[in-house]
């Protein structure tokens, strides 16, 4: 049994960043950016107002009260190249600021002194000083051609995808997803939910669950199977989910001490390299780590479903995120509510809910049912808090790692730029 730092090393040396792939801009969406973005336009791309009003010529200088001007044209957002001399122009919050002007004052700063037969205002009067350049929102003030709008390494949000459009780019080069198969070991489980269950049977709940979490990961799920507990029908499972192509297989059960505990073995005489079997953390301590022998990563979690959950969150998503250029994560620390006793020798990933007090202050409360098998209390809680291996106390108001339930989720819901 090794430690969860040990095994946490191993890992980083195992797993290398994806290669990288072309792909839309509008399927961005959670994709890690393989190269910066250079931005190919001037944002905003010409001089235009931020106020329905009049534009004129300040000629550098304050203009004050009272000045007044003719009406010469008009300016709509969408309107192109215009020339404009004297006099103001009436203008649209949007629009291209006419050539000539410089200056932007808003309808509720002026007195429409005279209206042309049509209804059009024909000559104002300013009722507030103006100011060279007030109300323009220059050429390139957001981005200009050629600065860099996003880093790689940026894991693009909706903001990304926006800031994509403004700018017209149609594809970026984004790092691969990494592409996952799952095997579902077990006689006892059933995935039809229509199939009524005899004496014995189980439904398969970790196969629906890692898939979503996966998906949420940033992952692809590939393949999905589920198989019962003979060595030589794993053995098909597994040569079928190479087809898919997957960077990882990941399967769950089958890794303890059992009689029918075959993956180990197996993975063996199928000439896997095991990395690691058994970690010193609770639960999940059966987790097997290996490198089958077409170079695949392999996962093996625990059948019990906490424990195939801390298996995903704190291995898998590990590799995950390294394969997709992310940096390791960091955890928040926040103090914990009660004391907590523990065996020292084993890292604990408990089922935590993190909240605010009356004072606006973070504080961990360590839920009860933190048993493996437990699914419900899985849904009361919105982090995991960590608590250490060599602890055997932990006092209340302590500091503890808190971890989001996904490495994508909250605290860690946004990657900036490295
Ligand atoms: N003598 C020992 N027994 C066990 C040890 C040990 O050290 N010595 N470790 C325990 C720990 S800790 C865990 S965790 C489990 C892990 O067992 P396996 O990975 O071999 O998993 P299984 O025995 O196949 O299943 C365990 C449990 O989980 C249920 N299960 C399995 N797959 C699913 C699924 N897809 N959906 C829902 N539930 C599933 C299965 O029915 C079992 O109840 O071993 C302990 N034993
Ligand atoms: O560690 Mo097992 O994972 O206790 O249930």
């Amino acid at each position: 049994m090794i430690s969860y730092r040990e095994a946490q090393g191993i890992i980083a040396e195992q797993v290398h960043c994806l290669p990288t792939e072309s792909i839309r801009s509008g399927q961005a969406l959670g994709r890690v950016l393989a190269e910066p973005v250079t931005s190919p336009i001037n944002l905003p791309s010409f001089d235009n107002t931020a106020m329905d009003g009049f534009a004129i010529a300040s000629k550098g200088v304050p203009v004050p009260v009272g000045s007044a001007w003719d009406v010469l044209g008009e300016q709509a957002a969408g309107d192109g190249i215009s020339q404009a001399t004297t006099g103001c122009w009436e203008i649209m919050t949007g629009a291209r600021i006419p050539d000539g002007y410089d200056a932007v004052i808003p309808i509720e700063q002026v007195r429409i002194t005279q209206l042309h037969p049509d209804g059009r205002p024909a000559r104002i009067e300013s009722t507030d000083i103006a100011l060279p350049g007030q109300h323009v929102r220059r050429t390139g003030e957001d981005i200009a051609h050629g600065d860099i709008a996003m880093q790689a390494g940026e894991r693009l949000a909706a903001q990304h995808v926006m800031l994509l459009a403004g700018l017209g780019i149609s594809h970026v080069q984004a790092i691969r997803e990494p592409r996952v198969a799952l095997i579902c070991t077990g006689r006892e489980l059933v995935d039809d939910v229509d199939q009524v269950l005899i004496e014995g049977q189980i439904r398969n709940s970790n196969g629906p669950f890692l898939a979503a979490r996966l998906a949420a990961a940033g992952a692809r799920v590939v393949h999905v199977q589920t198989v019962s507990d003979e060595p030589e029908v794993f053995i098909a499972a597994l040569n079928r989910s190479l087809e898919f192509v997957p960077d990882i297989v990941m399967s769950t059960g089958a890794v303890s001490m059992g009689r029918y505990d075959f993956v180990p073995d197996t993975l063996l005489r199928e000439n896997a390299k095991i990395l690691f079997h058994k970690v010193a953390i609770r639960p999940g301590k059966p987790l097997l780590f290996a490198r089958l022998a077409g170079g695949q990563l392999y996962f093996g979690l625990p059948g019990n479903p906490v424990s195939s959950a801390v298996g995903l969150r704190f291995f898998v998503e590990t590799a995950i995120r390294a394969m997709t250029g992310l940096l390791p994560e960091r955890s928040l620390l926040v103090p914990i509510k009660t004391a907590m006793k523990k065996k020292p020798g084993f890292r604990f990933h408990q089922k935590a809910g993190l909240q605010v007090d009356e004072n606006g202050r973070l504080f961990a409360e360590v839920l009860s049912g933190q048993e493996s098998f437990r699914i419900r209390p899985m849904l009361q809680s919105n982090a995991w808090v960590v608590l250490p291996e060599e602890a055997e106390h932990i006092s209340a108001e302590s500091l503890v790692e808190v971890y989001g339930l996904g490495h994508l989720e909250f605290p860690f819901s946004r990657e900036l730029s490295p």
